[in-house]
């Protein structure tokens, strides 16, 4: 049985990458650390968070390790929502892939800009705990059309394919 390593504990990006890989790869996750900010505030950052996730899970052993970021940019005209995932080989391959960017309401842009963390905000805002965990913020700011893990699922997609397309695995 092959196996993939997801760099996180939380359920909504475990429960994505499972997904995808459906009964082909046994799929765990474990704390891999992003060595960036806790809440990333560029493409750039969300996005190197993501590859440091995948690398750190190889390097301690996986077969494939992936890691899935969230972020915010900010932009002249409003803050979005950014996301971000890297898949690793044991071989150094390393592929990426960016999701779904929409804009977050200016009342938690403002809290988000005054260096609060989007997670905690966005449970304020919707009065629930741990969103991050389930439907996501994208979740409640769609009225649960795309949740966090569906996002991240199109995510993993695009890199499980790109994966497929350029390594001779099957
Ligand atoms: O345990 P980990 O894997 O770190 O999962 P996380 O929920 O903290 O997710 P990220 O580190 O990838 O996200 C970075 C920050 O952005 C927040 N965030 C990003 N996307 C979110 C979403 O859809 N809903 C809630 N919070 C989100 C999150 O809470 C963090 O503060
Ligand atoms: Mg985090």
């Amino acid at each position: 049985m092959h196996t993939v390593v997801v760099g996180s504990k939380n359920p909504a990006k475990i429960n994505a990458v499972r997904e995808v890989f459906k009964d082909d790869f046994a799929v765990t996750g474990k704390e891999a650390p992003s060595a960036v900010s806790d809440q990333p505030v560029s493409d750039e950052e969300t996005r190197t968070g993501a590859i440091n996730r995948a690398r750190y899970l190889v390097e301690k052993g996986a077969e494939i390790g992936i890691g899935l970021e969230g972020g915010v940019i900010d932009t002249e005209e409003e803050m979005l929502l950014c996301n971000w995932g890297s898949l690793a080989t044991r071989s150094g391959d390393i592929y990426v892939a960016g999701g779904a960017r929409i804009p977050l309401p200016e009342e938690i842009a403002a809290k988000v800009r005054n260096g609060e963390e989007l997670g905690k905000v966005i449970d304020e805002y919707a009065n629930q705990t741990d969103v991050r965990k389930g439907e996501g913020t994208i979740g409640i700011l769609t009225r649960g059309m795309v949740s966090r893990s569906e996002m991240f699922s199109h995510v993993v997609k695009l890199l499980y394919g790109q994966f497929l397309y350029n390594e001779d695995f099957f």
